[in-house]
């Protein structure tokens, strides 16, 4: 069988199984008793299977991603205002994806999109790829499922005024002080309106003058405080602004995502940001049908939203080029350089296709020297942004560190849980270490699920939905789902395993206590194993305003590891740029600066 074959042979919708959400092995692939043992989660696990495959999935929750092909022809329903102020001008390659290529390269490269531990990654313990042709529910036209993804800002929002923001490069447009001067288009305005922003975060305030003006851009800014939207409105509004006809295969932005589910979340905000508008927007992402992806696409799409891996799937096959890229932006960059996708970055930015005046936009946590070097070879005249610490942990996560041995980690969580289980996600170092807490805790009263790089896609996205929506209370993770993830439920991350740089660690405590809430975290500290991670604790601890555990000082030396602004790169490399500091600047977080 090609690998263009990859049509599900089963036609979904009976049972369990949700019409839209077609899993099939493939005849190339493990068969399916091979693919259940490695798959770990649902099948292996012994973990409750009510989560697998819910109602949720067809009713088209909001984790998926792709059109079908009759919503790619419609574009966004209503469309009011702005719609069709431009004729959409279909190239001559719509069927392309049609023609049979398999030829092992999609095989080979499939799935290499976000497991940290392995690029690979949809490989089986035995080195056979399991595979399935999962086809994502299509994403909801429902307006007000659209407009509730977002978390709603806490009392700790306005504090953000108070966190310091640093502004280096040539003629930096001044920032904005509320949306009405973003001058961002007015279906863009009111989608803000809609989903209830009423004040524009720092990273905001700096990012959408700066894009709106044409400049590249390099931004910095700490986990939830709303970098998606930083990007998302200006380009959108740009689009529809200066609009260009479109073209099959020739996007106009191009969104990088270095995993799966981020790529997801992006994708649902970016509709949401459009709603109405006559954008369109899709999404190619691994561990799904390349053919169904691919039919999605051939409607043409303004806003492109994809993982390396999936992208230059379709760049190579010539079905997607750059020639009509206005934007380019590589979110979560510094993961996707610790995912050892430098090289694909490099192939897109530097891709014979791509349109020579497009804008680079640059997020990302940490800019250690290779970001920096990719940042000089890729942005061009750029300006850069940090906002408060670079690298530092989000003050409004309550952050508790016990020493807990790897014999006593279980009795330790369920304590915890006990306490109050909801909206928990756990995070353990490797996927076999999520396969066994899963299925331990199905056990209990907990309903739990897990996403890690082993399950298959579809059950990574129905156990997101399973947790998004309550019905499973605790989520175990692997790093997989550190970065980006913005999930609404979540009070509680317990880092069950610590990871192995601080700077996973800040990512994960990340996934709560977002815009302005208050979030909790709780960290087992096995001192045979987290030893290297000591010193970097003490000083995150130490800059996020939290308490230093004795032990921990002890262990750690009495010192830090140099955790600073310039041991995360938060150092405009470039030197000599005009630095401007334009937030009333707060004294303790420039203690540790
Ligand atoms: N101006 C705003 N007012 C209120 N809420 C906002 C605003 N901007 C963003 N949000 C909300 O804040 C949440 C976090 O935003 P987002 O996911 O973009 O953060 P992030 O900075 O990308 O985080 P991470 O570093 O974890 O990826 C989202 O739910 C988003 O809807």
């Amino acid at each position: 069988m090609s690998d263009w074959e990859d049509e599900p042979t089963t036609a979904g919708g009976s049972g369990d199984q949700p019409a839209k959400t077609q899993t099939n092995v493939s005849g190339w692939s493990d068969d399916e008793g091979n693919d259940n043992k490695n798959s770990g989660g649902g099948e292996r696990g012994g973990y409750r299977r009510g989560g697998e495959n819910s109602g949720e999935e067809r009713r088209g929750g909001r984790g998926g991603g792709g059109f079908n092909r009759e919503r790619g022809e419609r574009g966004e329903r209503g469309e009011r205002g702005e719609r069709g102020e431009r004729g959409e001008h279909r190239g001559e390659r719509g069927e392309r994806g049609e023609r049979g290529e398999g030829n092992g390269f999609e095989r080979r490269r499939r799935g290499d999109d976000d497991d940290i531990n392995n690029n690979n990654k949809d490989f089986g313990e035995d080195g056979e790829k399991k595979r399935e042709f999962y086809i994502p529910p299509e994403p909801t036209n429902d307006e007000t499922e659209i407009f509730s993804s977002g978390i709603t800002s806490g009392i700790n929002f306005s504090k953000y005024d108070n966190i310091p923001v640093k502004v280096s490069g040539e003629n930096v447009p001044k920032p904005i002080g509320n949306f009405d001067e973003a001058n961002l288009r007015g279906i863009v305005h009111e989608n803000v309106v809609k989903s209830g922003y009423k004040v524009p975060t720092p990273i905001q305030k700096v990012s959408i003058p700066v894009i709106a003006d044409g400049r590249d851009l390099m931004a910095c800014a700490q986990t939830g405080s709303g970098k998606t939207a930083a990007f998302l409105l200006p380009i959108l509004s740009k689009l529809l602004e200066e609009a260009q006809d479109l073209e099959i295969g020739k996007p106009q932005a191009v969104i990088v995502s270095p995993t799966r589910e981020l790529a997801i979340q992006i994708f649902n905000e970016a509709r949401k940001f459009g709603f109405e508008s006559y954008l369109k927007i899709s999404i190619v992402y691994g561990g799904t049908s390349f053919k169904h992806q691919n039919e999605c696409i051939t409607k043409g799409c303004h806003v492109l939203i994809a993982t390396p891996g999936r992208l230059l799937d379709f760049v190579e096959r010539t079905f997607i080029t750059f020639n009509d890229t206005r934007f380019v932006v590589l979110d979560e960059a510094d993961r996707m350089l610790d995912m050892g996708f430098s090289e694909s970055m490099r192939k897109i930015m530097t891709h014979s296709t791509m349109r020579p005046e497009h804008q680079t936009l640059m997020f990302s946590a940490t800019f250690p020297e290779e970001i920096q070097r990719l940042a000089g070879e890729f942005l061009n005249n750029y300006v850069f942004v940090t906002i408060g610490v670079v690298g530092g942990a989000c003050s409004d996560v309550k952050q508790d560190v016990f020493e807990v041995n790897k014999f006593n980690k279980r009795s330790k969580l369920m304590e915890i849980l006990r306490e109050d289980a909801n909206g928990t996600i756990v995070f353990v170092e490797t996927k076999r270490g999520a396969d066994f807490l899963a299925s331990f805790l199905s056990e209990t009263e907990f309903p739990t699920t897990s996403i890690h790089g082993d399950r298959l896609q579809s059950q990574r996205e129905q156990a997101l939905r399973d947790f998004r929506t309550g019905k499973m209370k605790v989520l175990i993770a692997t790093s997989v789902a550190a970065r980006g993830l913005d999930i609404k439920n979540v009070k509680h991350v317990v880092n069950f395993d610590l990871p192995n740089n601080i700077a996973d660690y800040v990512h994960r405590i990340g996934r709560t206590g977002r815009v302005g809430n208050n979030g909790r975290a709780t960290s087992f500290f096995d001192p045979d194993h987290d030893q290297a991670l000591a010193a970097d604790l003490v000083n995150t601890l130490a800059g996020s305003d939290q308490t230093v555990p004795d032990f921990l000082r002890q262990l750690s030396g009495g010192g830090g590891g140099g955790y600073s602004q310039s041991a995360f790169g938060g150092v405009d490399v470039r030197g000599g740029g005009k630095a401007i500091t334009c937030a009333t600047s707060n004294e303790e977080d420039q203690d540790w600066d």
